[in-house]
C-alpha cells in the first residue's frame, strides 16, 4: 500500500501548475476602476509556499510614524524587473499575465513585490500604490495569493462603502484601471486564527 506521508497543507494537487487566464472574470467598481478575479489559478502550491517561506530574504521594515518607530507589520521582498525571481512558476505568472493583458495594459508586468504575512495580526494599512505612476496613470496591479485566505478590502477614495474580496490559496486578483487612483486597498487585520499567507503582486515598470 503506498502511503502519502507528506500531507498537502492546503490543497490536494501535488501538481504546480496555472490554468488558463481566458475564465477570469471582471467587476467594474465605479470611477474608471476595476478587478479582475481568477480563484484557484494555480493548483499545487504548497511546495511553493514552503520554499517562499524558507527561502525569500524577508525584511522586517520599520517606519517612522509620528514620533514613533514602528515595525511594519509583514515582512516584505522585491524583485526588479532584472532580478531572478524566487521560483520559476513565478516566472511562469509573470509571463502569462503579459501576454493577457498585452493589448489592455500595453507594456509588460516587470517587478514582483513580497508580503508575508504570518498570521492575523501582520496586515497592510488604507493605501493604493501611488508611489510612480499609479498617482497618474491608469496602471494595473496583478496581486497572486498563496496560503491561508486573507482578505483584500477595496473602498472609493471619495467615500462609499467598502468591499471585501477573499483570497485564498492559489487565487490571482488585478486592480485595473484608475482603482489605484480612485480606491484604496488593505489587507484588514483578523481576529480570526489565521495561518500564514504570502502575496505575490506583479507591477509594470515604475509602478509602486
Ligand atoms: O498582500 C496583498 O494582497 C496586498 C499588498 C499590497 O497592497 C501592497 O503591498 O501594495
Ligand atoms: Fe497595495
Amino acid at each position: 500500500m503506498a502511503m502519502h506521508l507528506q500531507g498537502s497543507l492546503f490543497d490536494q494537487s501535488d501538481d504546480l501548475r496555472l490554468a488558463p487566464l481566458d475564465g477570469i472574470r471582471r467587476r467594474e467598481l465605479g470611477a474608471g476602476a476595476w478587478i479582475d478575479l481568477l480563484p484557484g489559478w494555480l493548483t499545487g502550491a504548497d511546495e511553493l509556499f514552503a520554499r517562499l517561506a524558507e527561502e525569500v530574504p524577508w525584511l522586517a521594515e520599520r517606519r517612522q510614524m509620528y514620533e514613533q518607530v514602528v515595525d511594519v507589520p509583514r515582512l516584505l521582498a522585491y524583485y526588479g524587473a532584472d532580478d531572478a525571481l524566487p521560483h520559476p512558476v513565478l516566472a511562469e505568472a509573470r509571463a502569462a499575465l503579459t501576454a493577457h493583458y498585452a493589448a489592455e495594459l500595453g507594456e509588460p508586468f516587470a517587478t514582483a513585490g513580497l508580503c508575508y504575512y504570518r498570521d492575523g495580526r501582520d496586515s497592510v494599512a488604507w493605501h493604493g500604490d501611488r508611489i510612480g505612476r499609479g498617482a497618474r496613470e491608469n496602471t494595473m496591479v496583478a496581486i497572486l495569493s498563496v496560503g491561508d485566505p486573507r482578505d483584500l478590502a477595496l473602498r472609493p477614495r471619495r467615500g462609499g462603502d467598502s468591499l471585501r474580496f477573499p483570497l485564498g490559496h492559489g487565487d490571482l486578483i488585478v486592480m485595473g484601471g484608475s482603482c489605484q487612483r480612485t480606491w484604496d486597498h488593505a489587507v484588514p487585520k483578523s481576529t480570526r486564527a489565521v495561518g500564514p499567507r504570502i502575496s505575490i503582486q506583479f507591477r509594470p515598470q515604475g509602478v509602486r
